[in-house]
């Protein structure tokens, strides 16, 4: 049997559930969350995309065929002219100025897991960096549908965190999610044994610091 995402999801069933189902992503969807919290994480969400704009120009660096290298730069270039303006807006929304977050200092689990995504990236091929990003790419989708499958998540002006599970279940999101997973089972397809267990490593670990930065967020720790 070829391989697939969904094996690499399998794989740390436990630990993907607990990023999916995260008590900050539960208290976001009943609209509990304390606003403290979530200024934090965005803040931190920033200085995240910033670091992952540099993931994209790697993924350029390190694409083998024309098509991927079209990939990576549509990703940065989504990143660096598009979604970084909306997140400084969305901040501005929640009280937090531009110039604030352009001096922020990174939190450690900001830094640790960045610099991991970046670090697998270096060290390996463009499957095993697309892995590191995979958790980011898929799981924040996976989030907005498991949230709006849930009673308990409430929808529309009740909830101040509604823009943030609109922005996740957009067709647009939801697109994107999709085009990494059909990424990602093309290139699992033809992979060894050996390597599909050093794929789930990569796999496991991303997903252990995304669940890191929903507890910082939840501690406000730095
Ligand atoms: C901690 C954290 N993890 C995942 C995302 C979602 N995300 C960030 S960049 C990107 C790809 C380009 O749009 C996606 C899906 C986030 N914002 N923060």
């Amino acid at each position: 049997m070829p391989y697939q995402f969904s094996d690499l999801r399998d794989s740390c069933a436990g630990e993907w559930r607990d990023y999916i189902e995260h008590r900050f992503v539960q208290q976001l969807g009943d609209g509990s969350l304390a606003p403290e919290a979530f200024q934090h994480y965005l803040k931190q969400d920033y200085l995240f995309l910033i670091q992952f704009a540099r993931a994209f120009a790697l993924a350029a660096y390190k694409s083998p065929t024309l098509s991927d290298l079209r990939q990576a730069k549509d990703g940065l270039q989504a990143i660096v002219d598009t979604e970084l303006g909306l997140h400084i807006e969305y901040c501005r929304e929640w009280g937090i100025s531009e110039e604030e977050l352009a001096n922020l200092p990174e939190a450690r689990a900001t830094l640790a897991y960045t610099r991991y995504v970046l670090d697998t990236g270096n060290r390996g091929d463009l499957l095993d960096l697309h892995v590191a990003l995979s958790p980011c790419m898929v799981g924040y989708g996976e989030i907005a549908n498991w949230l709006n499958s849930r009673e308990a998540t409430v929808r529309g002006d009740a909830n101040p965190y509604d823009a943030w599970i609109a922005m996740y279940e957009s067709e647009e999101f939801q697109d994107a999610m999709q085009a990494e997973i059909r990424w990602l089972d093309e290139r699992l397809a033809d992979v060894s044994p050996g390597r599909f267990e050093q794929l789930t490593r990569i796999f496991r670990d991303a997903t252990r610091l995304e669940i890191d930065f929903w507890n910082m967020g939840l501690t406000l720790s730095d």
